[in-house]
């Protein structure tokens, strides 16, 4: 695993740290999706072409000065491509795991997500669990209290997304570029950040947009 002290180049563009970023949960739970509005700040309403094994993309995120380049793999959330995304897991240094608050069988999978993350992740990986399509809210089959309930339960982050709004996709991903950065970093200020309290002082509620 990258211990990311080293500067790096890539292209014309220098970053302080690198962190490998994962993005897993069941098919069609909207990954793909976030990864999209993440980077391109887009949604790509009517598509839908389901992921083929594993791809990525990256982006520089800059962290009071310090600038953080989040390697991100979209991977198929397809039973017959696990055992290929499996091999990623061991590099990974943060964890996105995704369900649909539209589809219950998704949320339920959760848990067994985990049991995979437990088997083939470092044991020092950041887990953050998505409810993704907050937007959706007619559709909803799986309370936010749900959501929160089981992150509780397993000591992980949580948080409900829209990558059709935008609603706290961009929160997700610095909050994991902050706490991977706090967790590399020698300073005090850094050291102190607490990545649940974080996100609460900053996520917006899935009714308010
Ligand atoms: N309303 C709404 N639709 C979404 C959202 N995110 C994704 N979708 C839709 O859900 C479908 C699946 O999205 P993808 O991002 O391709 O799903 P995935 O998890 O990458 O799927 P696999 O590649 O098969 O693992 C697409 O039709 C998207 O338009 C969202 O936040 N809100």
């Amino acid at each position: 695993m990258d211990n990311g002290t080293a500067k790096g180049r890539h292209g014309k563009e220098s970053f302080d740290h690198i962190c490998k970023v994962m993005l897993i949960g069941d098919s069609s739970v909207g990954k793909t999706c976030l990864l999209v509005r993440f980077k391109d700040g887009a949604f790509l309403a009517c598509s839908y072409i389901s992921t083929v094994g594993i791809d990525f993309r990256s982006k520089i995120v800059n962290l009071d000065g310090t600038k953080v380049k989040l390697q991100i793999f979209d991977t198929a959330g397809q039973e017959r491509f696990r055992s290929l995304t499996h091999s990623y897991y061991r590099d990974a240094h943060a964890l996105l795991l995704v369900y649909d608050v539209t589809c219950n069988e998704s949320f339920l999978n959760v848990r067994e997500w985990l049991t995979v993350v437990e088997e083939h992740a470092s044991p020092d990986v950041i887990v953050m669990i998505l409810g993704n399509k907050a937007d959706m809210n007619g559709e909803r089959v799986v309370k936010t209290e749900q959501g929160e309930r089981l992150a509780k339960e397993y000591g992980v982050a949580f948080l409900e997304t829209s990558a059709k709004t935008g609603l706290n996709v961009d929160l997700a991903f610095m909050a994991i570029a902050k706490d991977i950065k706090a967790k590399r970093s020698l300073r005090s200020a850094d050291k102190d950040f607490n990545m649940g309290e974080f996100i609460e002082s900053k996520k917006q509620s899935s009714s308010c947009c």
